[in-house]
């Protein structure tokens, strides 16, 4: 299964949702699309499981020697950012039903069901009313519904919302079972440290547009993100000494003795490291490396000053 998204454009009234948009999704990966509210990732799950059609550019889904232009719902599982299952059916209703819908038999889906509910911890709870779970085990068992039938693509828009941070971390385990399996999957999501532990490849869109794309180590390199360093001593940090040094561009403090500070773009970091050992001695000193979750709200800084200079121009 991969998937080709070659300058997708699609329109709503007057919202450009999607614009000019391309990447594409190897067999096997999974793939993160990122963004703020209203970004357009959910505009382009919409076109890819054929909700909505786009207005210029192409689809392309590769499945073994056949090409379609949106994904065939034999292969598709789906979560979708409207979760609807039956409140008032247990569990193991809704998963057979929807399996079966899928054609699978009812000993397969039986099975099948067995391994995930075990996962999230749900067995014992199988004959319980959809309604009377809490909205985090309801989103459990909609993933559940969402690969049962063994899907080759797997889309998840915001698996992850709504959930507490142990069961965020199931979802990863989860995640990362379907991609042994070899299925490939595709989603959407705001938590940012998830998403680094996941996802092979990723694309951070704003207002419609692909702003960077790639691998983690990818993003790293295109989004020249600031250097930064770990200070701490057992004394007080001399913070306005650190703030008016020539190289720094932004400081946080974090105790009374420790601080990251984050060097502005051109600076070199040998001559900031002996002014810091000249006045302070440090207990620890450390370049640090930024996790996906400051890359992406630098990028997202950066695009922001780029269209309101665009906007003045
Ligand atoms: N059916 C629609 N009619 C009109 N505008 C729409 C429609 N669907 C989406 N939009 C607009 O398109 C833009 C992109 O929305 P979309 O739902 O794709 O973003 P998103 O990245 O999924 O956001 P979120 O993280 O909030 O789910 C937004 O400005 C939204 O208001």
């Amino acid at each position: 299964m991969q998937l080709h998204i070659e300058a997708v454009t699609k329109q709503y009234a007057t919202v450009t949702a999607v614009n000019q948009v391309s990447f594409q999704i190897d067999s096997g990966e999974i793939f993160a699309l990122l963004g703020p509210n209203g970004a357009g990732k959910s505009s382009i799950i919409r076109m890819l499981v054929g909700m909505t059609k786009p207005d210029s550019g192409e689809i392309r889904i590769h499945w073994q020697d056949k090409t379609f232009n949106e994904v065939p719902r034999r292969l598709l599982g789906y979560l979708p950012e409207d979760r609807g299952l039956y409140g008032d059916k247990s569990i193991e209703k809704n998963l057979l039903f929807l399996a079966q819908l899928h054609g699978m038999s009812k000993a397969d889906a039986l099975q099948e069901m067995e391994h995930w509910l075990q996962v999230f911890e749900l067995s014992e709870r199988r004959h319980e009313d959809l309604k009377q779970l809490s909205k985090g085990n309801q989103q459990k068992v909609q993933l559940i519904a969402a690969v049962l039938h063994k899907p080759a693509l797997v889309i998840l828009d915001e698996p992850f919302s709504g959930l507490d941070p142990i069961n965020q971390e199931k979802v990863v385990e989860f995640l990362k079972q379907l991609k042994q399996n070899g299925m490939t999957v595709l989603l959407s999501a705001h938590q940012m440290a998830m998403v680094e532990k996941l996802a092979d490849r990723m694309v951070l869109m704003a207002k419609g547009e692909v702003v960077l794309a790639g691998s983690l180590a990818d993003i790293r390199q295109q989004a020249k993100p600031e250097q930064q360093i770990l200070l701490r001593s057992e004394t007080p940090l001399p913070i306005e000494w650190l703030q008016a040094l020539p190289e720094v561009s932004s400081l946080e403090q974090q105790a009374p003795g420790q601080a990251l500070i984050r060097l502005k773009a051109e600076a070199q970091v040998a001559p900031v490291l002996r002014q810091l050992l000249e006045r302070i001695e440090p207990e620890q000193i450390a370049m640090q490396t930024p996790d996906l979750h400051q890359l992406y709200l630098q990028a997202m800084a950066k695009h922001q000053s780029r269209v309101k200079l665009e906007v003045v121009a």
